[in-house]
């Protein structure tokens, strides 16, 4: 057990993360934090929920100064509610040396923005399309960056943002420390990172799977028709506190949500279609419990730190294996446990067995729940609210309706119309999912082909930009539109 103290940290960053309820560091801050507070650059690969955001904020707010009115550090995220989630966590971090993150990310005013940067953050976590806006503005400037952090590296460097972050680290001087961090690393995304580094260190936390072994894994063969139906009593039986739903496309998250709130449960959808202020709404209600499932397309499949995430369903299996490990990574985070369960229609099996070559974990199959199963599931959660109230008490004033009640009816029939009463029962109301044409596993050149060949800008290699002010790399605006409508 290493704890933050043997680190040799500034007793403010102590302070504050102690504030945090941080005591001990975790194996990936414990092994990265030497590398990180070194000035070497580092590659850190740790499965989901162990504290990689620390792992990287540390170092950077141990590094920034807060006498200096420059921007010293910049964390590139993939999502604008990871620029945020990470900024709200270096924050705290920073809270007793004075050292302020600001979130800068797309769909939000941008001249809110540029007043906010007015105000002089040392550091910035912003999403690749955003920041790339003010570098050309030069409302952010970088001459004064010490460390540039790629969280998700390895979303980061493929196809979709690949050249934007080539822009963005075009603009940082070379001297720069880059840090990248991922629960997932695929071989060749390592090498492509490495020819942009300085002789990094590559640090991956032990772990004989790659997903966490609190999360349960189960999957269950359905077909496509009968998908909606299953799951509505699979959330009867486990009746989840707090759920993710994953659905393949932005119109197969609408009409889930809207299904499943057919259906009598309280759930929101989120995308990257909505306006960036539903996206907050949705988002924050389900943080503050208000809904109980949030439907998302892979917007919200990485690095969203949500307690009390118990369940993740993946209505449809992922296209990418990695996917797979970050979506169910969303529960079973800082030593809580999780179940996750997968959807896959017969010609998906083969899909499921290389995601699994992947986390070097077997999913158990799971039957086809019954409908009778349903019903008991919502049976049993209608005794159990009745029994937790019995408990809890408050129920006087209804003694003497109670009384009234039993001069007629006999307790027993009193009861059962009760729980008949308190019992959500199976909700058979038509709800059309459009059957989607199936996933393009299996079938020729389908999945894959994310990464690019050979990295970089032209031909073979990957050649670590020079920090000659901005190339103004060329977007191609759907390709942008394509990244930024996850
Ligand atoms: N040393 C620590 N002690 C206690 N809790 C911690 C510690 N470090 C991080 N945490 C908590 O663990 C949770 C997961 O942390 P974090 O989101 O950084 O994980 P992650 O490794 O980035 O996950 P992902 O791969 O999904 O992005 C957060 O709630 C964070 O506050
Ligand atoms: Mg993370």
């Amino acid at each position: 057990m290493t704890t933050f103290h043997e680190l040799g940290l500034d007793p403010r960053v102590i302070q504050s993360l102690s504030n945090m309820g941080f005591e001990e560091a975790t194996p990936i801050q414990a092994e990265a934090l030497p590398v990180g507070l070194s000035g070497n650059d580092l590659i850190g690969q740790a499965q989901t929920g162990t504290g990689k955001t620390a792992a990287f904020g540390i170092p950077l707010i141990e590094k920034a100064d807060p006498s200096l009115d420059s921007i010293q550090g910049i964390v590139i995220t993939p999502t604008r509610e990871l620029a945020v989630q990470v900024a709200e966590e270096l924050n705290k971090i920073g809270q007793h040396k004075g050292i302020r993150t600001l979130p800068v990310y797309g769909g939000q005013d941008i001249e809110r923005q540029i007043r906010s940067l007015k105000k002089r953050p040392q550091l910035i976590a912003g999403t690749p399309g955003r920041l790339l806006d003010h570098l050309r503005r030069r409302t952010i400037r970088t001459d004064q960056v010490v460390m540039t952090v790629l969280d998700e590296a390895d979303e980061m460097l493929n196809m979709g943002f690949i050249e934007d972050i080539e822009a963005i680290l075009a603009q940082f001087p070379d001297e720069r420390q880059t840090l990248l961090f991922s629960a997932t690393m695929p071989e060749q995304i390592r090498q492509l990172a490495v020819r942009f580094m300085n002789n990094p260190q590559t640090i991956r936390v032990k772990a004989k799977e790659m997903t966490m072994p609190r999360i349960r894994q189960q999957f269950l063969e359905v077909p496509q028709r009968h998908k909606f139906d299953i799951l509505c009593r699979l959330l009867d039986i486990q009746s989840p506190e707090l759920a993710i739903i994953f659905g393949r496309t932005k119109k197969r998250v609408d009409e889930l949500a809207e299904g499943l709130n057919k259906r009598g449960y309280s759930a929101e959808g989120i995308h990257g279609d909505l306006t960036q202020a539903r996206r907050d709404t949705v988002m924050r209600q389900f943080r503050d419990g208000m809904i109980d499932i949030l439907v998302a397309t892979d917007v919200a499949a990485r690095g969203l730190d949500i307690s009390g995430v118990t369940h993740v369903y993946n209505f449809d299996i992922p296209q990418d294996p990695e996917s797979y490990v970050h979506r169910i990574g969303r529960t079973g985070r800082a030593g809580n446990d999780g179940l996750a369960i997968t959807f896959i229609t017969s010609r998906e099996i083969g899909h499921l067995r290389t995601i699994e070559r992947l986390t070097k974990k077997r999913m158990e199959r799971l039957p086809i729940p019954s409908m009778d199963a349903a019903m008991e599931g919502q049976q049993r959660l209608a005794m159990d609210k009745l029994s937790g109230l019995v408990k809890e008490g408050g129920y006087q004033p209804y003694k003497t309706l109670a009384e009234e009640l039993l001069e007629e009816t006999d307790s027993v029939t009193l009861l059962s119309a009760a729980l008949k009463l308190l019992t959500k029962e199976p909700d058979t109301t038509p709800v059309r999912i459009t059957e989607d044409s199936g996933s393009s596993f299996g079938k020729k050149g389908g999945g894959g082909g994310r990464f690019r060949k050979g990295g970089g800008g032209g031909g073979g290699g990957y050649k670590r930009p020079r920090s000659s002010g901005h190339k103004g790399g060329h977007h191609s605006g759907n390709r942008r539109r394509q990244h930024r409508s996850q």
